[in-house]
């Protein structure tokens, strides 16, 4: 028996929201709720349009024989705009000042709510790129890379700073910690980045961008390609940073007694 129109809009709503940047066909739906085609087609054409104007994402469609649609998740700036004074509202409370010019985050990123919204921005800053794979380096990017990975329906891979017998070989590069002044080395499983892959890189925090420099080479090095970097938030640092190209939701000067936190590039590189 066919399902009623009602019904179809709100399972093929969930069924594209938990499937991001994955093409579902016509014929998929119309067999799954029994229905002609040109009624999933009117289903997804509603579907986009409240998309849309609800600031969801975009419902692109493939037409023809193997056609149907794929959802990809975008933020409207106004959101965008409201997620990013809330964060630097939480954030702004002197007793998150770390020694070295660092800011105490781990509450917020271990936050279900928080890494839902983070992950979106920084997905929706490529949602029309292709994007294989979200890299970045132990510890505290994990959570991260793993939100972004959910809302580009790509894998994450996770950068080690020494190696593990679990990880099988593996390719190393030195890099400078900024922050630490030291040369330090990452290395990540030959297994886990095959040449050619389109790469995203994030993490959470950048001072003297050595981490993420270290990175950039680890894709060089495996042949792949680097698409974008972008970071939660960007520190004030000392000298020359070591890399460029760099977007952050926030910035934050931890320098002195006080804390002061102001809208990284993301909202002008994304919107303007
Ligand atoms: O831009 P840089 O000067 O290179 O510094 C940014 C690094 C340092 C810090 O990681 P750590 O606190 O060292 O490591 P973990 O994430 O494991 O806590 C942060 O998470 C970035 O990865």
């Amino acid at each position: 028996m066919s399902v009623r129109r009602s019904d179809r809009l709100i399972d093929m709503t969930r069924y594209f929201l938990e499937r991001p940047h994955t093409l579902v066909t016509l014929s998929f739906f119309a067999e799954r709720y029994d229905s002609a085609k040109s009624s999933i087609s009117e289903d997804m054409a509603i579907i986009k349009r409240t998309f849309s104007n609800r600031g969801t994402g975009i419902l692109e469609t493939i037409p023809g024989a193997a056609g149907g649609a794929l959802f990809i998740p975008t933020i409207q700036k106004n959101e965008a705009k409201t997620i990013i004074d809330d964060l630097i509202e939480q954030l702004s409370t002197a007793d998150r000042i770390l020694p070295g010019g660092y800011l105490y985050m781990s509450d917020l990123l271990s936050n279900p709510v928080v890494l839902k919204k983070v992950g979106r921005l920084i997905a929706s800053e490529y949602a029309q790129q292709k994007v294989d794979a979200i890299m970045t380096v132990e510890t505290k990017g994990i959570p991260i890379a793993q939100s972004v990975a959910d809302y580009l329906g790509v894998p994450f891979i996770i950068v080690r700073h020494d190696s593990k017998i679990t990880e099988g070989s593996t390719i190393s590069v030195n890099y400078v910690s900024g922050s630490s002044a030291q040369i330090k080395k990452m290395e990540l499983s030959k297994r886990s980045l095959q040449a050619g892959t389109r790469v995203l890189v994030v993490d959470d925090y950048m001072k003297g961008g050595g981490t993420l420099k270290g990175m950039q080479a680890l894709i060089n090095e495996f042949d792949a390609e680097l698409i974008g970097t972008t970071v939660f938030a960007q520190g004030n640092f000392n000298g020359q940073r070591m890399i460029d190209n760099v977007t952050s939701l926030l910035n934050v000067d931890a320098s002195r007694d006080e804390i002061q936190i102001q809208p990284g590039n993301y909202l002008t590189k994304v919107f303007d």
